[in-house]
C-alpha cells in the first residue's frame, strides 16, 4: 500500500468518526460559515509573483520541518512578506497539522487561504468553510471524476475556489471541468516522493487556458519560478522552502523581493 493510499483509508476512518461528533448543522452554524470568501485564482491571476505560502510542520517525506512555528506568526509573516495566498495542512495524522491551525490563520490574516487536506468528503468541504477556508484542494489521484464534480460543484456553491491537482496525463485528463478554478501540477510524486520540476514542464501545455496554472512542491529557486512562468504558471506552491527556516514570513518575504 503506497502512502497515498494509507492516508485515503486513514482519512475515511477520520471523517466518518468526525461525523458521528459533529453534525452538518453544527458546522453551518459557525460565523465563519456565511463570510464572503477571498478568491485566491483573482489574487494569482492580477500578481506578478504568485506565491501561496505554505504552513507545514512535517510530512511524510520530511519526517521534521518546523514543529514549533506559531501559526498565526507564519500568517503574518506571510502576509507582510507579499503572498498571495496561504496553504494550511490540516492533516493531523501525517503532517502534525489541525483545523485549529486554519482557524487561527483566519483569525490573524485577510489572505486567501487554501485548506491542504485529502478531502474525500462533501463534509470536509463545509469543515472547511466553518473554519475560514476560501480554497479546497481535490487531488486527481484519490477521486473519481463523478467525485471531483460533485465535491468542486458543492465547493462552489458555497463561494470557495477549487485547486484540482494532478501529476501526470490521465489525472488531468480526467479531471478538467468548469467547476475548478486552478490546475496545480504537483511536482512530487506522492506514491515514490521524487521532486521532478519537469511534470509541471510536460502537462503545462495539456492545461486549458481557462484555469490558472499553479505548480506546487519542491520549489526553492528563483530561478526555477522564473523558467516555469515561461510555461504559463501563475501560482507557485512552496512549503518547506520557507518553513525550514527560524522566521517563514521573513524568509518568504527575502524570495518574493529578489523575484520582483
Ligand atoms: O510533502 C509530502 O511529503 C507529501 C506526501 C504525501 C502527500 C502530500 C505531500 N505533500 C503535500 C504537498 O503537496 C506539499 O506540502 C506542497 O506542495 C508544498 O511542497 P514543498 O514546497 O515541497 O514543501
Amino acid at each position: 500500500m503506497d502512502i497515498l493510499e494509507k492516508i485515503t483509508r486513514d482519512k475515511r476512518k477520520e471523517v466518518d468518526l468526525k461525523k458521528s461528533l459533529i453534525p452538518i448543522s453544527q458546522l453551518k452554524a459557525s460565523v465563519l460559515f456565511e463570510r464572503e470568501t477571498f478568491s485566491l485564482a483573482k489574487a494569482l491571476r492580477n500578481s506578478t509573483t504568485g506565491i501561496i505560502a505554505e504552513y507545514k510542520r512535517r510530512s511524510p517525506s520530511k519526517k521534521s520541518i518546523n514543529q514549533d512555528a506559531n501559526v498565526g506568526q507564519v500568517a503574518q509573516g506571510y502576509l507582510k512578506g507579499g503572498v498571495c495566498g496561504m496553504s494550511v495542512l490540516t492533516d493531523i495524522k501525517y503532517f502534525g497539522g489541525s483545523l485549529e491551525d486554519l482557524l487561527l490563520a483566519r483569525a490573524s490574516v485577510t489572505l486567501p487561504l487554501l485548506r491542504k487536506e485529502f478531502i474525500i468528503d462533501e463534509y470536509q468541504i463545509l469543515e472547511a468553510k466553518a473554519h475560514g477556508a476560501d480554497v479546497i484542494l481535490l487531488i486527481a489521484a484519490i477521486l473519481t471524476r463523478n467525485e471531483i464534480k460533485t465535491l468542486s460543484v458543492l465547493a462552489k456553491s458555497l463561494g470557495l475556489n477549487v485547486l484540482l491537482e494532478v501529476h501526470n496525463e490521465e489525472e488531468l485528463h480526467k479531471s478538467v471541468m468548469p467547476s475548478l478554478d486552478m490546475l496545480g501540477v504537483n511536482n512530487r510524486d506522492l506514491k515514490t516522493f521524487e521532486v521532478s520540476l519537469d511534470t509541471s514542464k510536460h502537462l503545462s501545455s495539456l492545461i486549458p487556458d481557462d484555469f490558472v496554472k499553479v505548480s506546487e512542491s519542491g520549489i526553492s529557486s528563483i530561478e526555477a519560478i522564473k523558467e516555469l512562468k515561461q510555461y504559463g504558471y501563475q501560482g507557485f506552491l512552496i512549503g518547506e522552502n520557507f518553513m525550514k527556516s527560524e522566521n517563514p514570513g521573513e524568509s518568504a518575504f527575502e524570495f518574493i523581493q529578489k523575484l520582483k
